[in-house]
């Protein structure tokens, strides 16, 4: 089976002003070279860029366009690609968006539950080095563990069942694990080392679909505490307080972004190897914190 490699990139829809001071000066990303005025691109690493905000209304979870999944080469897109389509699944490959992505190749379709995945190989490494406007660096791209991605995105589904599925059988992930929240168990995917590169949940009380949080991981526990300091004096809303998770040990703060979807601001996330990882259901969502400040439903407030 052709697998996936890691969450390359994450493309969203937002207020471009709001978002260019949350996420230098809150999050610490740096602002990338973008040939699009209306869109604006963050590194969190040595690539041209990580996390692309399109300009538009915030929307919430809604505010989510496209997940890049990325595959090792030419050869693993196109295996990719083919059994897709022998499933069944309408693959596009799209030069233009390749182009606008600024990778080698790239193939669209939907997943299960109807997000818009993007596979591609062939990011492009940007000549200036990564440097964070607040100097804190981000677990991404070069860790002593591999390419582990962007971070991580918790997914809304009608079915966490069936969007794991068709993650697991058609793009090679793997389980990491389950916790009992709502009625059936959140679902835990991983394709590297990383605890988790997408977790799918169907909550009562949340939307049936959308972007709950993207999750950055920084290095240090220092800038997830500054990050909620500078949270508080630019009127951010925490929407969950800081809290260690009970399955991949994340420590980490909820930030709401300017599109309404949050940020989750981590350190010292888990990481797996396949050869001796056992799968473990969890009880509860976290050892300590992760309190809510106001519930996931509650309406989007800029
Ligand atoms: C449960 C859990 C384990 C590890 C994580 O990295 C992680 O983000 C979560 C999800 C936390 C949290 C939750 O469990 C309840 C529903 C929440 C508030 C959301 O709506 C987004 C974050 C979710
Ligand atoms: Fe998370």
């Amino acid at each position: 089976m052709s697998t996936v490699n890691s969450l390359g990139y994450v493309v969203v829809r937002g207020p471009l002003e709001p978002w260019k001071q949350f996420g230098t000066e809150v999050l610490g990303l740096q602002l990338g070279r973008s040939s699009d005025p209306d869109t604006l691109l963050f590194r969190n690493d040595e690539r041209a860029w990580r996390l692309a905000v399109e300009a538009g209304e915030p929307a919430g979870p809604d505010s989510l366009e496209a997940l890049g999944l990325e595959v090792r080469s030419r050869e693993d897109l196109q295996r990719l690609a083919d059994e897709l389509r022998a499933k069944g699944v309408e693959v596009r490959e799209d030069p233009e968006l390749a182009r606008r992505r600024q990778v080698q190749q790239l193939v669209s379709f939907r997943d299960a539950a109807g997000y818009c995945i993007e596979a591609y190989w062939g990011a492009t490494v940007d000549a200036a080095a990564f440097v964070s406007p607040r100097g804190v660096s981000f677990v991404a791209g070069e860790t002593p563990y591999g390419d582990m991605g962007i971070g991580h995105t918790f997914l809304f589904t009608g079915n966490a069942e069936k969007s794991a599925a068709f993650w697991i059988d058609n793009l090679g992930f793997r389980l990491s694990d389950t916790i009992a929240l709502g009625p059936e168990p959140a679902i835990f995917l991983h394709c590297n080392p990383r605890h988790h590169s997408a977790a799918f949940a169907s909550i009562p009380g949340a939307p049936p679909s959308g972007l709950g949080h993207l999750m950055l991981e920084v290095s240090t526990l220092e800038a997830v505490g500054r990050a909620a300091d500078i949270a508080a004096e630019h009127d951010v809303r925490v929407s969950m307080t800081l809290g260690e998770h009970t399955n991949d040990r994340m420590t980490s703060v909820y930030l709401t972004t300017p599109s309404g979807f949050d940020i989750e601001y981590g350190w010292n996330g888990r990481v797996i190897d396949d050869e001796e990882w056992t799968v473990s259901h969890y009880g509860a969502i976290s050892l300590w914190g992760h309190r809510f400040l106001t519930p996931p439903s509650a309406p989007v407030t800029s």
